[in-house]
């Protein structure tokens, strides 16, 4: 894919435009991505803080550990997907996204608009208010999977409410107004517990190979939490202003190998424009595996922390233009699943 002239969203949208131009190769360097201890986190508030917005301002992708999210609970959520991904096709399409909604199960569908292909993996979304009888897979079928999901989905909630205070008393707000834009009582909340099944790329051909697994992307939330299984790797990041780089072959990746107990964290388009681009949303991807490599499946377990439809996003600078976190989102969906939103 070569950079277009004019930039596809006439520059209405930078982060759609960014999003166009960036789907080539690229090289490869290693960086420093910041790892952050959250123990002890109301003593220590003041110096967690100071380096989440650290990370979040310079790279917008970091780790962290002593989260608060028990091993145990991870390696069940992780378990749990793996059954419900093993369940027959046709058992899966019952789950099948419906436009206009964030939940539900795909398959090969996510065309991200940097590489105009689909990414090789499915995989399945929990929004709460949103998921139904005919969503959830029933208890016979999966026996303990909806009560795990709804578990697992508050424990990164509430992992996700702690760095978002952070960031809050650094942009001058209060430190619980991501919390109550982020309300999980309320109808408007969207927040997304996304389950990942890339396919083994054990007996794929040569030319397989050439796809990715998830095309490069910025997230569209305020803040992603990532699970990832040690052994499985893939992800790639290109922080900050490298991101920036108009020109699609010459961006530098860096690969975040899983690291057992970490979270992986990255700063979404919605939260840097809520801070008006001081907090940095960073493009990431995930690679196919080299022939060399675990060529095995690999499953991830992203959270995103996604305001509720009816908050109304606008930094304290006021940069941009008032927009809610519906229509904020809606337009992002639907840029990526071919305008069926
Ligand atoms: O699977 C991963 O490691 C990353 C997934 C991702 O970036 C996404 O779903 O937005
Ligand atoms: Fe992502």
């Amino acid at each position: 894919m070569s950079p277009s002239p004019v930039p596809p969203y006439g520059n209405a949208r930078p982060e759609l435009d960014r999003e166009a131009m960036i789907g080539g190769q690229g090289t490869c360097i290693t960086r420093d991505i910041p790892m952050i201890d959250l123990s002890d986190y109301d003593r220590r508030k003041p110096v967690i803080t100071d380096a989440l917005w650290d990370a979040a301002t310079r790279v917008g992708f970091f780790q962290v550990i002593n989260h608060g999210i028990d091993t145990a609970d991870v390696d069940a959520a992780f378990a749990a997907a793996g059954r419900f991904f093993e369940l027959p096709m046709e058992q899966k399409t019952h789950y099948a996204r419906r436009p206009g909604s964030n939940v539900g199960w795909e398959y090969r569908a996510q065309v991200r608009p940097s590489t105009g292909t689909p990414d090789n993996k499915e995989s399945y979304q929990i929004t709460l208010p949103q998921m139904g009888a005919d969503t959830w897979p029933a208890e016979s079928t999966l026996p303990g999977f909806q009560a795990r999901m709804r578990r697992f989905e508050r424990q990164n909630w509430v992992l996700g409410m702690k760095i978002l205070s952070c960031f809050a008393i650094r942009l001058g707000f209060d430190a619980d107004f991501f919390t109550c834009n982020h309300d999980p009582a309320s109808a408007q909340y969207q927040s997304t517990l996304r389950l990942i099944h890339y396919m083994s790329m054990e007996n794929a051909r040569d030319a397989d190979f050439e796809f990715w697994r998830a095309g490069a992307h910025s997230d569209f939330d305020c803040l992603t939490l990532l699970h990832q299984r040690p052994g499985q790797g893939g992800l790639q990041v290109c922080p900050g202003r490298d991101a920036d780089a108009r020109g699609t072959d010459t961006l530098a990746w860096t690969d975040v190998p899983p690291v057992a107990g970490a979270v992986t964290c990255n700063i979404g388009d919605m939260l840097m424009r809520w801070s008006d681009d001081r907090l940095k949303s960073t493009l990431h991807r995930v690679r196919m595996p080299r022939r060399d490599e675990y060529l095995g499946p690999r499953l991830s377990l992203p959270f995103f922390c996604q305001a509720n439809r009816d908050a109304v996003i606008q930094g304290p600078r006021k940069k941009y233009a008032p927009i809610t976190a519906r229509d904020y989102l809606d337009e992002r969906i639907r840029a990526n699943y071919g305008g069926r939103s």
